[in-house]
């Protein structure tokens, strides 16, 4: 069984060598979708029973090792010098600093390996995480796939 938790969070980014618009600082509002995989519990009397994973738990683990990192920070390249600088000299910025560029593709992958360490299975329900979708926008998203990343 799949289930599917979204979250919408906001950030800035830049893709600098971009050959358009997205060269320039700017932001959206993405949203994650964190597929998992597993077995319904079938535990009696246990809170998860009839659940892969109670979606309140789903989204608390992503808020706590993700989003809460994520969310209006702006996502910088650690090769892109120029803006990394700029945002170190901000005192307290919110500043997310990633070792690819910010594009979905990339942002996907990222998550992905960040949040296959938090699901864990604790009921012995063979629960994994499956897949990370990242819209950047309505129209454009990205997949990052286990086994395919
Ligand atoms: N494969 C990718 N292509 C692009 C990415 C990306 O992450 N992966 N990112 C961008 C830009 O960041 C940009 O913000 C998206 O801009 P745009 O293509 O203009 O998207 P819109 O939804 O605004 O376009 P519409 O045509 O209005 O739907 C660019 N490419
Ligand atoms: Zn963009």
């Amino acid at each position: 069984m799949l289930i599917t938790r979204r979250i919408e969070f906001d950030a800035g980014h830049r893709i600098p060598h971009h050959k358009s618009q997205c060269r320039h600082l700017h932001g959206h509002r993405y949203a994650l979708e964190i597929t998992l995989f597993g077995e319904v519990i079938t535990t009696e009397g246990v809170s998860e029973q009839g659940m892969v994973m109670d979606y309140g738990d789903v989204k608390r683990i992503a808020m706590e090792q993700l989003i809460n990192a994520w969310d209006h920070a702006f996502l910088v390249y650690r090769g892109d010098t120029v803006v990394r600088e700029f945002l170190e000299s901000l005192p307290g910025h919110k500043t997310v600093v990633l070792d690819s560029v910010p594009t979905a593709e990339n942002l996907a992958a990222a998550a992905f390996r960040i949040l296959d360490k938090a699901y864990v299975d604790v009921f012995g329900n063979r629960l994994r995480l499956e897949r990370v979708r990242i819209y950047e926008t309505p129209n454009n998203w990205a997949d990052a796939v286990r086994g395919q990343i």
